[in-house]
């Protein structure tokens, strides 16, 4: 046991390393030294010439006395002295060490015996800047406090390998999304979807625990990073410069029925049948055709060959399809349309690496998949044309999934064209972003092909184990640390960053506001064709 009093004359670190193993170091403190899980520490090894850095994951009282059950005697105060033989025996992870060149390395070494423990100043950070990626969300946090001077910043390129967002309600999602738009905006890397059914993103509202909160328009220094399609009154739209939303009976694909309705075996079949058929030609056939008198050998409407495809199905079975696609049209008559699309405009958007968000403010759940599948599916479409085209590399597109579990969860085939996107979206430049508080309903393939991991407290075990089983650092020994995250903190694992930091997320409000005083990332180019 190394000596707490400090042994170089020094009082700036009275800790020594004591810990015997590359993954995991152990240090002694005085018995009353304040330290908190998640802080991270700083090992001078002044024989090697590196300095590692170190997270604490466990606090334990510990002493060197024979006696095992010495704190628990009569008058044990009064026998054993409380000095330097009681101590706290810290168990620490090592992040990664920074040598002569400057370079951060990951831990494959351990520091000399007795190396000097203390806490690092934010220059001791420094390096950390060359890992960081272009998008920001938050700062580095230590323990109770955080390394202000410190941004955590994800990297763009990795985006395609899907994000994951997995957050027990109001500790923080809505504003963790928004200010990875804001960032979005500014850095313009990759043309990123939301779509919002709450109408809080555009103009801002009340968050869960009922404060007025900002929007995305709010980032004026940004706006040009921002596309809107919106289906509220022209009066907004004007004012705020936005696009109306509008999709189209061609953009409608049978398969997009299934999301919205339970169905029978013989029905999915039918939807199978007719999942080539262009929309306008499946609606005009179902709203024009009467089902109490249709056969197909005798049907001379113009459109014989779907005719044709459902002639072994019951005239029963055919009325309700009828009937779903008649009350699907009426639920979004808002903004679905015989012709004139949104789509190629949003598909624009997204190619010009702009934030796009579809504001369906008051719509139901069942409009909101219907909209998010029908975009999901044309974006899959026209970035696997692009690549069988060749010509050029398609653009990045990364697409919000929220409350994921509704549409990639196990062993339902209703969701096809998530499904797809998850499984070979990165192939052609499309990426997730999965946002849910229940990630083990999400499909465990899917959550195997995400990279980026943002975990903002899951109260769950069967959560977190799931979470910690995926993300391909190792979390298992932050499981204390997630378990006691608050409002608005989140430990990041992801690609490019060498270990999984835990992160105090910006407030929107406070960032866009810092935002809208910094220059924008990159220049705006001046000559490109503006829809607004
Ligand atoms: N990074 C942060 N810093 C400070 N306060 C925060 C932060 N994130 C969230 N909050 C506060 O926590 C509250 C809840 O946040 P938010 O609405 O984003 O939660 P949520 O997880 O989206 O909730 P829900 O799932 O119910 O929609 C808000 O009042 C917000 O001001």
């Amino acid at each position: 046991m190394t000596s707490l009093i400090d042994i170089d004359g020094d009082d700036a670190s009275k800790y020594r390393l004591i810990g015997d193993r590359v993954l995991s170091y152990r240090f002694a403190v005085p018995h009353d030294e304040r330290l908190y899980l998640g802080d991270v520490l700083k090992i001078t090894d002044n024989v090697k010439r590196l300095t590692f850095f170190a997270k604490v994951n466990d606090l334990v009282h510990d002493c060197n006395f024979s006696d095992p059950k010495w704190d628990t005697r009569p008058h044990t105060e009064h026998f054993y002295g409380m000095g330097e033989d009681v101590f706290i025996l810290v168990e620490a992870t090592p992040l990664g060490y920074v040598g002569d060149d400057g370079l951060f390395r990951k831990p494959r070494t351990i520091p000399a015996k007795f190396s000097r423990v203390e806490r690092p100043e934010p220059r001791d950070f420094e390096f950390l800047q060359q890992v960081m990626g272009d998008i920001e969300v938050g700062v580095m946090k230590n323990g109770e406090g955080e390394f202000r001077d410190v941004r955590v910043a994800l990297h763009a390129p990795v985006m395609r390998q899907h994000m994951g967002v997995f957050a027990t309600t109001g500790m923080g999602k809505s504003n963790f999304m928004k200010v990875f738009c804001a960032s979005c905006m500014r850095a313009r890397r990759f043309g990123l979807l939301i779509v919002d059914p709450h109408g809080e993103y555009v103009a801002g509202g009340r968050s869960s625990s009922g404060e007025a909160t900002r929007g995305l328009l709010h980032y004026q220094a940004g706006r040009d990073g921002l596309a809107v399609f919106s289906t509220r009154g022209d009066d907004f739209i004007k004012k705020y410069h936005l696009n109306r939303l509008y999709l189209d009976h061609d953009d409608f694909s049978a398969p997009d029925l299934l999301l919205l309705y339970e169905h029978s075996t013989p029905q999915r079949e039918v939807v199978e049948m007719l999942a080539d058929r262009p929309g306008s030609d499946l609606i005009e056939f179902f709203l024009e055709t009467d089902f109490a008198t249709f056969d197909a050998g005798t049907y001379r409407g113009p459109h014989a060959g779907i005719a044709r495809d459902l002639k072994n199905f019951s005239l029963s079975t055919l009325s309700v399809m009828q009937r779903r696609i008649a009350g699907m049209m009426n639920r979004n008559r808002r903004f679905f349309r015989k012709q004139g699309s949104s789509i190629p405009d949003i598909l624009k958007e997204l190619h010009k690496n702009r934030v796009v968000l579809i504001d369906i403010p008051g719509m139901s759940e069942q409009s909101e998949l219907f909209v998010l599948s029908i975009i999901t599916r044309k974006i899959m479409r026209s970035h696997q044309e692009e690549e069988t085209g060749g010509e050029k590399e398609p653009g990045q597109v990364l697409i919000t999934i929220e409350e994921a579990q509704r549409v990639l969860g196990s062993g339902y085939g209703s969701t096809r064209t998530f499904r797809e996107a998850a499984m070979e979206g990165r192939k052609f430049g499309v990426g997730l972003c999965v946002v849910t508080q229940q990630p083990k309903n999400i499909d465990a393939r899917v959550l195997a092909q995400i990279n980026t991991f943002v975990v903002m407290g899951l109260s769950d075990r069967g959560d977190r184990e799931i979470i910690a089983g995926s993300a391909k650092q190792d979390l298992s020994h932050m499981d204390t640390e997630i378990q006691t995250l608050e409002r608005g903190e989140a430990v990041i694992s992801t690609i490019g960053i060498p270990f999984p930091v835990s992160t105090r997320i910006h407030l929107y409000e406070d960032y866009i506001e810092e935002l809208n005083g910094r220059p924008a990332a990159r220049a705006i180019d001046e000559g490109l064709e503006k829809t607004f």
